[in-house]
């Protein structure tokens, strides 16, 4: 079965976080192929004022020397909000109804699923890979998810990251990846305090930043 691994985000900018939870998760579950989506307007974050156009270049830049990652533009070609349960009817538009589609999720993004719009249909299309951020651990993710989500999660809940590979959507699994403790925001207030960002995202995303102009 065609395995297909999915990172949706702002990336306002991408990140060293970003590009080693994909690598990780990817060798974890054994996909092949990661399509790294840049929101053009994501439905939480409501001030980004960075176009849509430099943060999909930044990841582009980024993900160059890896052949097993793509940038995929298709919520730039849409307009409206990005709903990811758009991203995912596109997805399998393309790619039939029997390739395993996962969708990668820091732990933070997953306390809020329920709010996103049409959270209970998502699982019709794709498995969700859940991976802690920095200073927290299972056990409180869960303590941090609403009762519903919690539920939830338990119903889905697999171990197993064969089962994923066997099947084309309908999982929930939480993996261990390194934890590094960067964030896009951390790094818009160093470029703002004209603090040094060097290691925490690639050279070329950097080189990037200076030559545009952003996040002064
Ligand atoms: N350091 C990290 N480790 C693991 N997952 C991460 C990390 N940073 C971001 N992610 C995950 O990547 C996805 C996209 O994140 P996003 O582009 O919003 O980055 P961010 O660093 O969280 O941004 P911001 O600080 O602006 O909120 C989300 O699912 C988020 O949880
Ligand atoms: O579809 C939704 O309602 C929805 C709500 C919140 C976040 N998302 C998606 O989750 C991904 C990470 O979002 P963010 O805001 O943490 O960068 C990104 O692809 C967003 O489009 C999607």
């Amino acid at each position: 079965m065609k395995t297909i691994g999915i990172l949706g985000g702002t990336f306002n900018p991408i990140h060293y976080g970003h590009l080693r939870m994909a690598q990780e998760l990817a060798d974890d579950l054994h996909i092949d192929a990661i399509h790294f989506i840049p929101a053009a307007n994501p439905p939480h974050k409501n001030s980004v004022t960075i176009s849509a156009e430099h943060r999909a270049a930044m990841v582009d830049l980024a993900i160059s020397n890896n052949p097993h990652f793509t940038l995929d533009v298709r919520e730039l070609n849409r307009t409206g909000t990005s709903y990811t349960i758009d991203t995912l009817l596109s997805l399998r538009a393309e790619l039939g109804s029997d390739a395993s589609l996962t969708l990668f999720m820091g732990s933070d993004a997953f306390t809020q699923f329920n709010s996103w719009h049409r959270w209970q249909e998502i699982l019709q299309h794709c498995h969700i890979a859940l991976v802690q951020r920095p200073h927290t651990n299972k056990n409180q993710t869960s303590k941090l998810l609403p009762k519903i989500l919690e539920e939830f999660l338990h119903t889905h809940y697999t171990e197993n990251g064969e089962d994923l590979h066997n099947s084309a959507a309908g999982y929930i699994t939480m993996r261990q990846v390194t934890a590094l403790d960067i964030s896009s925001t951390a790094i818009r207030e160093a470029f703002k305090q004209q603090a040094s960002t060097r290691y925490l995202m690639p050279d070329s995303v950097i080189d990037y930043i200076k030559t545009h102009q952003l996040y002064k």
